[in-house]
């Protein structure tokens, strides 16, 4: 709390967001990305380096538009997460349900998160993808919902971005949880940070 500015921003006017989307390689951040903002399914595999997608939706009787950015999953450019963690102001944490080990990174991954950001609460929404081939499922349901709830501001939600299932609701979900954070503590300001350089 003592960290942050009330004084100059509002975050009720606040409508844009930045949100990153992390996970391992080939869990379907990309896909799930692109189902939400062009409502395609990227059916392809190919690697991200870093892409950054924009869109502008209705939420609650408003307007927002949301950046989001989606990073790589491949373990030479993991070293590029704390810049994104430094930034984003929201993290979609995408697994697979298919395999475990992706569910595993998550740990390592919010560990990482809370390190950088050095704040009790980070907005988050975690994400056990590709629920369309359930059969093969490796991750069951509550697995998910019980390591979401050990997290202060995290949603869950099961997904697909292959038959565009719960994917709104992710990325509706995110806006919902960064605009909870500012209601609570208030957004931060570029004067607080330059603030903070001089001291
Ligand atoms: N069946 C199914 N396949 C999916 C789903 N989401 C993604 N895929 C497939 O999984 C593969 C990997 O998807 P990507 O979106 O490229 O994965 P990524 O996490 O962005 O991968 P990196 O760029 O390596 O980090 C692609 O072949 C997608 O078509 C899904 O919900 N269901």
């Amino acid at each position: 709390m003592g960290k942050k500015d009330k004084s100059n921003d509002k975050p009720q006017n606040k409508n844009k967001f930045f949100v990153a989307v992390m996970g391992a390689g080939s869990v379907g951040k990309s896909a799930l990305t692109v189902q939400f903002t062009q409502g395609v399914f990227i059916d392809k595999y190919d690697p991200t380096v870093e892409d950054t997608y924009t869109k502008s939706f209705d939420l609650d009787g408003e307007t927002v538009c949301i950046e989001v950015l989606d990073t790589a999953g491949s373990e030479v450019l993991v070293a590029m997460r704390e810049l994104y963690m430094k930034n984003a102001e929201g993290f979609i944490l995408v697994y697979s349900i298919l395999v475990r080990s992706t569910f595993l990174e998550i740990k390592d991954i919010v560990e990482q998160l809370f390190r950088v950001k050095e704040e009790e609460e980070v907005p988050i929404v975690l994400v056990g993808n590709k629920i369309d081939l359930d059969a093969h499922r490796e991750v069951p349901t509550n697995e998910g919902k019980s390591l979401a709830s050990s997290y202060p501001n995290c949603d869950f939600w099961e997904a697909s971005s292959k038959d565009r299932i719960n994917v709104d609701n992710v990325f509706y979900s995110i806006v919902k949880r960064i605009k909870e954070k500012y209601k609570n503590e208030g957004t931060p300001t570029k004067e607080k940070k330059e603030k903070c350089i001089l001291m």
